[in-house]
């Protein structure tokens, strides 16, 4: 998925992948992360969601990625808040009381732009991505975050009946992915209501990485 892609989904505002509600996973799992107050959250390729604000409001710093800063405006206009906004090498870094949202390529990251984050918070972001860019994505996760736990949700179904994005992941993927760096558990698997995309038949599935 080259980045052109992404600038079109905001740009013609084709957000399927946007939640209205937070992630009831996260709800349930979050606390098999064993966080505290004050804990930072880093969410990869984190488009406007939801969630972000719901870890907020749990008393947890968020740090953010996202190429479209047309997402991060429109973030900032439901938080309700006027973000501090500055060049930082080549991203733009939106800042404001518990959060940071990084403006730019997740691929140009590195540990001392993200700064210290004690989990990371992976909701349709691994999904996102086609296979060939989803290894790269992964070390490169492993890298900046110095192998901080992470919570990872994914969908899993026939890859045959539907196209991607969201694109499916096995549970052999996940394991290829992170089993050398972490002890991986599934720790849920729920039918998604009313099928993928409106009908292609789907599990989501909750990941603990630690
Ligand atoms: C499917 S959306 C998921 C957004 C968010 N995680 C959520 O749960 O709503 C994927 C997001 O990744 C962003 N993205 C894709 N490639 C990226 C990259 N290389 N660097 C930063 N963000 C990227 C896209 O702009 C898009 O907002």
């Amino acid at each position: 998925m080259q980045k052109e892609f992404w600038f079109d989904v905001w740009q013609n505002n084709e957000l399927g992948f946007d939640q209205k509600a937070v992630n009831p996973l996260l709800v349930s799992h979050i606390k098999s992360l064993n966080l505290a107050t004050g804990d930072t959250v880093f969410v990869p390729l984190c488009g406007k969601s939801i969630d972000m604000i719901w870890l907020l409001k749990q008393g947890y710093k968020v740090v953010g990625v996202e190429l479209s800063e047309a997402a991060i405006e429109q973030f900032f206009a439901t938080l309700e808040v006027k973000a501090e906004i500055w060049n930082d090498r080549s991203f733009k870094r939106y800042s404001a009381y518990n959060i940071e949202i990084l403006v730019g390529d997740y691929f140009q990251l590195s540990d001392d732009i993200v700064g210290p984050i004690d989990a990371i918070y992976d909701r349709a972001s691994l999904v996102a991505l086609p296979h060939d860019m989803r290894l790269a994505y992964c070390r490169h996760l492993m890298e900046v975050c110095d192998l901080a736990p992470q919570l990872l949700i994914t969908f899993d179904y026939d890859q045959g009946l539907q196209e991607g994005p969201p694109f499916s992941i096995s549970q052999n993927e996940v394991i290829q992915h992170y089993d050398a760096h972490y002890q991986v558990t599934l720790l849920d698997s729920v039918d998604v209501k009313g099928g993928l995309k409106g009908g292609c038949q789907a599990d989501e599935q909750v990941w603990l990485l630690l």
